[in-house]
Formats: structure tokens, C-alpha cells, sequence
């Protein structure tokens, strides 16, 4: 089911339930070379989600700030490469929100246990803001806080669950949002964690 939450931004239930193996597979790949880890923000505290990266670029959190490196800090070696489910997954969620060009450069993997939430925030580190982003969930549900183009904006709610694949852009692409707290679960494939998976384009 497509769900559009506004002109730009396509909420598609279920795309990615028919990859559900293949994706696991790829994030655990991905997991074994470059594992996800607690990243320090630059005012010194340490986020709750573990973070983790494939593609050309990765996006880091450290004391000097936000941005993107083309290797893994933890290793010195250039991030896993990003899997192909991934790009073709993303690149048809982004067609039929609107956005057949996009070709992402990064995946960036959250994996969130219960207890851990991800506060509301921009996605504002990449270069061009005509590219969308797109998000893939597995595991757990959680509710995902939409909020508007400025902070103080009362964010909508939605759930997403297993398998949903979510496509921002446009007028929407600057939008604050985040996650609320994972509750506790265990999920049949992917176990007592959410994953998600965010495609962009770095540079
Ligand atoms: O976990 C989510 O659904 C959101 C992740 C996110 O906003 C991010 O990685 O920038
Ligand atoms: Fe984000």
C-alpha cells in the first residue's frame, strides 16, 4: 500500500518485505566489516543508536562535527560497498515518489535496540537537497516523528513497521524528524532490534 504524505514524500507499506532476507543478509555483511557503533556528537554526548556504513561515503558523528568520510574511522579502510538490494530497492521506492534519477552513494544503517530513540534533526550534511532520501525499516516498529521545516514544528506521527520504505524530498527534504523510543519486542527475522536503512546521495 502507497500512502503520500504530502506532494513529496511517499510512505510505501510492505516494498521491502520481498527483499526481507536478502536485506538482512546485506546489513549483516555490511555488519562483519564495518560494525555499527555508538558515534559521540560534537557537543560530546554519545547517541543511543549504533550507527554503520556502506557505499563511497559514510556519514560520521565525533567532537569536530557531522559530516561525511570516504573511509571507516574504526578500521582506516574504505566503507563495505553498498549492496546491490539496496540500490535496487531504493532507486524504485524513489521512482515512484517522483524521483527516477536518484542514485544513492551511501547507505547509512541505524540499528536501534529497545530503550533507544533518535531526537528530532535534519538531514542537512549532504550536497545536493534536490536528491531525496530514502529509508528502509526492518524489524521492530516504531513511531517516526514528522516534523516541519523549523524545530519548534509539532511533528505528525507515523508508524513504520517491517519492510516499510519511506521517500522524502522536494519541499520536505529539510524537514526535522526522528524516532521515538524502540519498545521492547523480538521480531521474527531480525530479532529484538529495529533496523533502518537511509540512502543518499552524499556528493
Ligand atoms: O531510523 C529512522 O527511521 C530515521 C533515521 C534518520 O533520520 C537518520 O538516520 O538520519
Ligand atoms: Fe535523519
Amino acid at each position: 500500500m502507497m500512502q503520500r504524505w504530502s506532494a513529496d514524500t511517499l510512505h510505501w507499506k510492505g516494498l521491502a518485505r520481498r527483499y526481507e532476507k536478502e536485506l538482512m543478509h546485506a546489513v549483516e555483511t555490511v555488519f562483519a566489516d564495518a560494525p555499527p557503533r555508538q558515534l559521540q556528537t560534537p557537543g560530546g554526548k554519545t547517541m543511543s543508536a549504533a550507527m554503520t556504513n556502506s557505499g563511497d561515503y559514510g556519514w560520521v558523528s565525533d567532537r569536530k562535527g557531522y559530516r561525511y568520510e570516504t573511509k571507516d574511522p574504526l578500521s582506516g579502510r574504505p566503507w563495505p560497498t553498498l549492496p546491490n538490494v539496496f540500490h535496487v530497492l531504493a532507486e524504485q521506492a524513489a521512482a515512484a515518489a517522483g524521483y527516477p534519477d536518484f542514485r544513492p552513494d551511501v547507505a547509512l544503517i541505524n540499528q536501534y535496540q529497545p530503550g533507544t530513540a533518535m531526537g528530532l534533526h535534519q538531514d542537512r550534511d549532504e550536497a545536493d537537497f534536490t536528491q531525496p532520501i530514502v529509508s528502509i525499516s526492518l524489524g521492530l516498529p516504531v513511531i517516526f516523528l514528522w516534523g516541519g521545516l523549523q524545530r519548534r514544528d509539532k511533528p505528525e506521527q507515523h508508524l513504520l513497521e517491517h519492510g516499510d520504505v519511506l521517500v522524502w524530498g522536494g519541499a520536505d527534504r529539510l524537514r526535522f524528524h526522528g524516532v521515538k523510543k524502540l519498545a521492547k519486542g523480538t521480531h521474527p527475522l531480525c530479532g529484538q532490534q529495529r533496523i533502518n536503512i537511509t540512502l543518499r546521495r552524499a556528493r
